[in-house]
């Protein structure tokens, strides 16, 4: 269950965004394999702290997936921590981390953190335009990052992050293809609306992110969960 490389389905809720009782309820309960906390815009320790309370009713894995050093706090089963793969600026590649370790380093349990490789797909994307991220890598770009992720640096996750718009789903293939001969797990978010996109998406990618269909399109993401978990 903490394992990340047994999970299929996940939701990823935004501090920044308001979700009630009943739905979180629902997200939680709904047979998904994690929760993860994160968000690149409006993200505080207050309302990570408050999100991160109302998920820990529920016995499922409660990640934090980290953007900002002001975001981290004890509490929380996991820490993914991004570094942007298709980026120039070095802060998020190492930068951040390098902080981080100075801050945090002899707190830190690295059993609970796992590193994503994060290669970001929609420049359009709040979290692009973040980490300068801004040009758009077309299928060689994204299997070239894969296979760096998977085979040369050997990290636990691959994130191939479309954030806000479905994937190029030739580029989640050959991504997925690469990835299959790795022990990295591969993990794809964004744009996912649909049960019938959510099962395109699991028969390549190992993890299946849904993030704002949530909040825009709650019953719709509910099913999301069987879908994917029923493909193969
Ligand atoms: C006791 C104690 C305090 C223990 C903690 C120990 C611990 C866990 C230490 C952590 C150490 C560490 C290595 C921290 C990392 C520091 C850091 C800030 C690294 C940079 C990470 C990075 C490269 C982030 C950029 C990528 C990014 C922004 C990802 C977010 C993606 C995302 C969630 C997108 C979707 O949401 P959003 O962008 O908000 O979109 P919408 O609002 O439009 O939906
Ligand atoms: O919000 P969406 O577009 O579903 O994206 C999910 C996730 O990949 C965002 O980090
Ligand atoms: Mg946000």
């Amino acid at each position: 269950m903490y394992d990340v490389r047994e999970w299929r389905h996940v939701f990823k809720l935004d501090p920044n965004k308001e979700i009630d009782d009943q739905l979180l309820e629902r997200v939680c309960e709904s047979g998904t394999d994690a929760i993860i906390v994160g968000g690149s815009d409006g993200v505080t320790l207050d309302n990570v702290l408050e999100l991160m309370v109302r998920v820990r009713r529920y016995p499922l894995p409660c990640v934090l997936e980290i953007s900002s050093l002001e975001m981290v706090t004890p509490g929380f089963d996991l820490y993914f921590i991004p570094t942007v793969l298709n980026t120039k600026r070095a802060e998020w590649i190492t930068g951040l981390h390098a902080a981080a370790m100075k801050e945090y380093g002899e707190l830190m349990n690295p059993d609970e953190l796992v590193v994503e490789g994060y290669c970001i797909a929609n420049p359009e994307c709040k979290a692009a335009k973040l980490t300068g991220a801004t040009e758009k890598p077309d299928t060689e770009d994204i299997t070239a990052y894969a296979r760096l992720a998977g085979h040369l640096w050997k990290l636990p996750v691959f994130y191939l992050e479309y954030s806000g718009t479905y994937g190029d789903i030739k580029a989640v293939k050959k991504a997925g293809d690469l990835l299959a001969e790795t022990r990295t797990t591969y993990f794809y978010g964004g744009g996912i609306r649909t049960a019938e996109q959510a099962k395109e998406i699991g028969q390549h990618a190992d993890v299946v992110v849904v993030g704002n269909a949530v909040y825009d399109s709650p019953e719709e993401a509910l099913k999301t969960v069987t879908a994917v978990k029923n493909s193969v």
